[in-house]
Parts: C-alpha cells; sequence; structure tokens
C-alpha cells in the first residue's frame, strides 16, 4: 500500500509538473486547444492520483491567532510522531509538571489507521517574505499539515475521523494545558496557576471508600453522551462534611488533580447578589471543580426554616424605635441577597446552557445546621463523610511521612485510634519528620503520647459533662466516679 501510494505520488507530481508547464506556455495556444487540454488534463489527475488531500493551515484568517484545528491535529499527532517520524521537534509545556512534547518536523511524515482504513498525515511550511519593513530579513512561517487517503473513504474520513481526531487532540491541549486556581473577588474572577500536590494515594482515608469516590469522578467524567441522552445538564454535585483537619480541602484538590480540571473558589461572601452569582458561575469553563466551602458560615443558606425563626423571635422583639427597627430590616435584606433559592437554581441545572462538564462541591463541618432542601439527594449527588483518623487512614499517613508499612508499635496505634478522636491533619503533624532520614520510632512514640493525652482529656470531658447533667437534674453539685481501666 505505501508502495502504491508512493508510486500514484510519483505520478501526481509528474503530472503537476506538467500542468505548471501547461499553465506557463498554455497561453500560446488556440483557445479550443487550451480549454480541451484542461478538462481532460483534470480527469487524467484524477484518474492517476486517486487521493484526496485536506490541508490544516496554522493560521486562518487572523495571523495572530494559531487555529484550534491546527492545534488539535498537533496534540493528536504527537504520539504517533514520537514513534514515526525521524525529525522530531520538542518542547516544554508549561502545564503542572512541565512536560515535554514532540512534534514531528517540517516536511516529515506519519500514517495512521481508523476503522481499518490507512491514511497519512504530512506537514510542510510555506515561507513568505513579510511585508513588514525592518533591518533584518524577515520572513512569514505559516506551517501546516496534509491529510492524504484514499478518495474510496471519503465519507468515514471526513466525518468520523476527522471529529474523532478533533476531540482526542483538543483533551490532549486540555491535559496538557497550566491549570487554575481562580477567586472571586471585586465581582470578578482572578486566578493563579493551579499546583497542589495532593493526590487520592496520598489521601488518608480507608481504601474502599477512597476507590469508590475515584471510580464515581471517573465515571462521571466519561458520560458526556449519557448526560445529553437523559437530557441533563453534564454537572455533579459533592458535599463534603466533617470535623476540620479530616482532609475535605486536600480531597477536593486531588478531586482537580486527578480530572485534571480547573479549580474555582467560591466564596460567597463577596458575591452582591443573585446576578453577581449567577454572571460568575456561567462565566466558569468546562472541566472545572467549583467549590463553596463552609456553606453553613457562608451565609444565610439555611433558607427558610431559619428565617421562619428569625420572624417568630422578631415578634417578641424589643426595639420598638421605628428607625431601629428599619435600620435592622436593611441590614438583613443586605445580608440576604445572596439566598439559598438562588444557588438551588443554579444546582438545579440553569447552567445546562452554559456546556461542558463541572463539578460543585460544597464542604461544612455542621452537615446538622443546613436545610434539608439543599442537601436532599438528587440536589447534591455524593454525600462524603470525611472522619476522625482510622488505623487504615493512618497506614497512608505513615507510607506518605515515614516511607513505612509497618512497625512494632502500630498495634498500639491502632488500639489507641479506636478509643481516641485524633484528625488526620493532628496525626499528619506529629508524623512529620523532625529531620531526614526519619527518626520512625521518635515519630510513632510522640504520636503514641498525643493519643494518650486525648484519651484522657476526652475522659475528662466526659466525667465534667456528666456532672453538669447532674446538677442540671438535681441542682446539687454532681460527682461521677471515674472508671479506671
Ligand atoms: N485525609 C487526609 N489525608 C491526608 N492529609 C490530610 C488529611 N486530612 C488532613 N490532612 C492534612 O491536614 C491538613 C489540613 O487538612 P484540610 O485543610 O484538607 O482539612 P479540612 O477538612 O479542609 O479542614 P477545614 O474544615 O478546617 O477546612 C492538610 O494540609 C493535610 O496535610
Ligand atoms: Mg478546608
Amino acid at each position: 500500500m505505501e508502495a502504491a501510494k508512493d508510486w500514484f505520488a510519483h505520478m501526481g507530481s509528474v503530472l503537476a509538473s506538467m500542468m505548471f508547464v501547461w499553465a506557463m506556455f498554455g497561453q500560446y495556444f488556440p483557445c479550443e486547444l487550451r480549454k480541451y487540454f484542461e478538462k481532460h488534463s483534470k480527469r487524467l489527475v484524477v484518474f492517476f492520483y486517486p487521493y484526496i488531500q485536506v490541508t490544516f493551515h496554522e493560521f486562518t484568517g487572523d495571523r495572530f491567532m494559531r487555529s484550534d484545528a491546527f492545534l488539535a491535529i498537533e496534540n493528536y499527532l504527537s504520539s504517533k510522531s514520537s514513534t514515526q517520524a525521524k525529525r522530531l521537534k520538542a518542547d516544554i509545556v508549561k502545564n503542572n509538571n512541565q512536560s515535554l512534547v514532540l512534534s514531528m518536523d517540517d516536511y516529515e511524515e506519519v500514517s495512521d489507521e481508523f476503522q481499518g482504513v490507512r491514511l497519512w498525515w504530512s506537514s510542510g511550511k510555506n515561507v513568505t517574505k513579510s511585508q513588514v519593513v525592518s533591518f533584518y530579513s524577515v520572513t512569514d512561517e505559516k506551517r501546516y499539515y496534509k491529510l492524504t487517503f484514499h478518495k474510496r473513504y471519503r465519507e468515514l474520513i471526513l466525518g468520523p475521523y476527522l471529529v474523532n481526531v478533533l476531540k482526542e487532540g483538543t483533551a490532549i491541549k486540555v491535559r496538557n494545558r497550566m491549570r487554575k486556581l481562580y477567586t472571586n473577588n471585586c465581582s470578578r474572577w482572578s486566578h493563579v496557576t493551579f499546583q497542589h500536590p495532593a493526590t487520592f494515594q496520598t489521601l488518608a482515608m480507608e481504601a474502599e471508600k477512597k476507590q469508590e469516590i475515584m471510580e464515581d469522578l471517573i465515571t462521571f467524567s466519561k458520560a458526556e453522551d449519557f448526560y445529553a441522552r437523559i437530557g441533563r445538564a453534564w454537572k455533579r454535585g459533592y458535599l463534603l462534611y466533617g470535623p476540620p483537619g479530616t482532609g475535605k480541602s486536600t480531597m477536593i484538590a486531588a478531586m482537580a488533580n486527578l480530572l485534571g480540571y480547573d479549580l474555582y473558589d467560591l466564596e460567597l461572601t463577596s458575591v452582591k447578589d443573585n446576578t453577581e452569582l449567577r454572571r460568575l458561575l456561567i462565566e466558569t469553563t468546562s472541566k472545572s471543580v467549583i467549590v463553596i466551602e463552609d456553606i453553613d458560615c457562608s451565609l444565610d443558606l439555611t433558607g427558610q426554616r431559619r428565617k421562619k425563626k428569625e420572624k417568630e423571635e422578631e415578634g417578641n422583639s424589643t426595639e420598638k424605635d421605628p428607625r431601629q427597627k428599619l435600620e435592622k430590616e436593611e441590614r438583613e435584606t443586605r445580608s440576604s441577597q445572596v439566598t439559598l433559592s438562588g444557588l438551588l437554581n443554579f444546582i438545579d441545572g440553569i447552567w445546562s446552557a452554559c456546556g461542558g462538564e463541572r463539578l460543585i462541591v460544597f464542604t461544612t463541618n455542621h452537615i446538622e445546621k443546613l436545610d434539608p432542601a439543599l442537601i436532599r439527594k438528587g440536589r447534591m449527588d455524593k454525600h462524603i463523610e470525611l472522619s476522625y483518623c482510622s488505623f487504615e487512614a493512618f497506614k497512608v499517613l505513615a507510607k506518605n511521612y515515614l516511607s513505612i508499612d509497618s512497625h512494632d508499635l502500630f498495634a498500639t496505634v491502632s488500639e489507641l485510634l479506636r478509643e481516641t478522636k485524633l484528625t488526620p491533619a493532628d496525626v499528619a503533624e506529629h508524623l512529620m519528620p523532625k529531620k531526614f532520614p526519619p527518626d520512625v520510632e521518635f515519630s510513632l512514640r510522640g504520636l503514641i503520647q498525643a493519643l494518650e493525652v486525648a484519651k484522657e482529656e476526652a475522659k475528662l470531658k466526659a466525667v465534667k459533662e456528666a456532672e453538669e447533667k447532674e446538677e442540671e437534674l438535681t441542682g446539687e453539685p454532681g460527682f461521677v466516679t471515674l472508671e479506671v481501666k
């Protein structure tokens, strides 16, 4: 097939040369003869050269903006170029890992296959003298990729194949891009490079739970067709809850890293009203995680229930002065301009118009404070509890911080962790090596001591609470006996 293509290509160039000669000297022939020759020479070319060529130029229209199709093809061909081309160009892409991207040099060719059909991509460039007046000689180089395939496969290649090339190429481009962390201030998103090292591998949590969350995320990221078919916006809501220091923010960074998404950290307290909230959310790009941290503290997001309760209290209010009342009302309208319903409208699919996938993640330390309307299933697709450090989670931290899988002191740690509540953040702090290489035993003994102190404190707290309860019941100071094990 390669040989046949070469032969056809050769014939094509012979014919092209004939056409060139004809273009140069054709004018000296009589008009009738010229028309006849032109008509039949095209047929001859088609007969001898049954291949179709499609050219994708680097610049189309705007000479400062590289064409999206060209960039997608460059990315699509990068893996094929690195295995097939003899001359390659290398460039460092400033993504989160500064990876090296290879592409074929000019006038190279690589082949590809699609549904059993072979086709070829070649690269080239048009060099023109620049119109710009300059001391140095300036030339304009416009590169292009040329796709060659047999005319028999016109529909397959111009349809599904090219769609696939552009889709895959764009996905590689997105994967290789520099990711961003956006924050909202003064009604606008501003961004910095997102470079957080957290991964699910280093996240301390039970392996099974971790696996389930990762699978859920990956399934979501690949479910474009599914969401389109069922007519739902391609988005998924997560609610992460648990005490401070249990890894909620760390997990969000790990989620963004796993999927290669950008991160939008939405600070609700600096959003003026629902209109601004709508605009900020619409401005988010696809392949992003939108995070609203500590929703219980952000605003009056607990909805109607709390408002109703406040109204009831207001009935018994002592503010008789109308001016004071007015001020209070003004204060309330100002603070409640971003409402629960405003937020839920977006979550319920208003932004389906935006297209592209988005994850929305809420975090809270107090799930019990949230209105059930906000957290019912369907609105938040997945509720994830991050809790105190279990032995399994400890083992992940021990591996991360001390590079150990087991130790004689693990049994003591395991027993103490079962009786005590220490957050992964606290455990991590004790495992953090004070020198390198780390003194494993010293770190583990430090952790054991902290666990014992926490255990004692918890016992004393329980005694105090019991005494207060007894005092409440009897009106007498209570004494509870501490059972020592
Ligand atoms: N599950 C965990 N796995 C690995 N590291 C953790 C975990 N939980 C906490 N840490 C460590 O503790 C630090 C604090 O954790 P993080 O900020 O994720 O907690 P949080 O749950 O978001 O707390 P808050 O509710 O206060 O926002 C992190 O920098 C991380 O190093
Ligand atoms: Mg946090």
